[in-house]
């Protein structure tokens, strides 16, 4: 379990990571989501003790990361892929950290086999893929079978095969009753991936919510008409108790009502339809609403609200109680009217220390010297 407790970090007049409150609990995969520069990055190197916070606390399993006294078996991270001696073999770069941590050799080949790298381990690592590197970075994280994974942008990069690899390994580890904190900027491949949600923007906490009722919010249906008779398809529609909804484009949307309804009233009323289409809000336009005000850096052609809002569904800042409502106040606690997280039924839980798992090593960081500098 990591637990974040007002965490906040400021490098000069720029506060990257603010009063984030929130806990990533173990059996499922947890998505760390936020625009590009929302602070995942810091956070996670504060969880593991790469950066001091300037306040709040950030503790796993209840101490902080320098109180551990063999890291290795807590906590496995994946932050920089790129950040391995490229002249060593991915054998020789895993041993070294083993060797540093007191981890039985025969564990680099073990991960090796994990991540599909037997068959390359002699070669250097400065001509791996781009895939490839992320695998090693995932090895040396797995390398002391840690009960805590964290994965920084993992499928930045990658082919199909190998978004897909990553999806089921970390599905993988979270069934084992791990604690698995992913970061991202796709809400798309999250919702492929985790069970369970953190939004950030500019630092600040923006949702904490499973993904079941993030969907549940988020990807309403809604119904597309065009008509040349717009007025008296509006009249027809009011008078039945529905709501068109006006788009950019000259069309109009509809919630909660099926395409025959529309469709079997038109045609009562002898009214030309010339698109009658179900639709459904993609996620990632949810996600983009519920950052809009939060991204730092705009390409100019798209405007910072994303897409039209579907009818029906609350813009963000949303109504009291929601979860998707406006940046949480420092250190506040989720917003009233969350259910509390819980596991899914039947989930396994995670074995108690010492237990279950073999145990590795002395101290170990993945990657002291790994995280972004800009
Ligand atoms: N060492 C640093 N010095 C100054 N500012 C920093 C430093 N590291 C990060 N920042 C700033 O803090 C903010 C958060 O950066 P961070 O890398 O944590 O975001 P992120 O959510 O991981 O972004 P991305 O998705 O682009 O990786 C950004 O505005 C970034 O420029």
């Amino acid at each position: 379990m990591i637990e974040l407790q007002g965490l906040t970090k400021r490098y000069g007049d720029k506060t990257a990571v603010d009063h984030l409150t929130f806990t990533v609990r173990p059996g499922v995969v947890t998505g760390f989501l936020g625009p590009n520069g929302a602070g995942k990055s810091t956070t996670m190197r504060m969880v593991l003790g790469l950066d001091r916070p300037s306040g709040g606390d950030v503790r796993i399993d209840g101490r902080h990361y320098a109180q551990l006294s063999e890291p290795l078996k807590y906590i496995g991270a994946l932050l920089d892929a790129k950040d391995v001696h490229g002249g060593r073999s991915a054998y020789d770069h895993l041993l070294c950290l083993a060797q540093a941590n007191r981890i039985p050799r025969r564990r680099v080949d073990e991960v090796l086999e994990t991540v599909g790298l037997t068959a390359v381990a002699r070669k250097r690592s400065k001509g791996f893929s781009l895939g490839m590197g992320q695998r090693l970075g995932i090895a040396g994280a797995l390398l002391g079978d840690p009960e805590i994974l964290m994965f920084d942008e993992p499928v930045n990069g990658l082919d199909p095969e190998g978004i897909r690899w990553i999806r089921n390994l970390m599905k993988g580890l979270a069934a084992q009753g791990r604690t698995v904190f992913v970061s991202s900027h796709l809400m798309s491949e999250m919702a492929l991936t985790a069970e369970h949600l953190i939004v950030i923007g500019r630092g600040r906490l923006l949702a904490d919510t499973s993904m079941a009722q993030f969907i549940a919010q988020n990807s309403r249906a809604f119904v597309r008409i065009r008509t040349p008779q717009v007025e008296r398809m509006k009249d027809v529609l009011t008078a039945a108790g529905h709501i068109p909804v006006q788009t950019g484009d000259g069309s109009y949307e509809v919630a909660d009502v099926e395409p025959a309804t529309i469709g079997e009233l038109a045609a009562q009323h002898q009214l030309v339809l010339h698109e009658l289409s179900p639709q459904r809000a993609s996620l990632e336009d949810a996600f983009m609403r519920l950052t809009a005000d939060s991204v730092e850096y705009h390409a100019g052609a798209v405007p910072p609200g994303g897409p039209a809002l579907p009818p029906g569904q609350p813009p963000v800042p949303a109504a009291p109680g929601s979860p998707y409502g406006p940046p949480q106040q420092s250190g506040q606690p989720v917003p009233p009217g969350q259910p509390p997280y819980a596991p899914p039924q039947g989930q396994q839980t995670p074995p108690a220390e010492g237990q279950g798992q073999p145990q590795w090593g002395a101290q170990w960081r993945n990657n002291p010297r790994s995280g972004k500098r800009r």
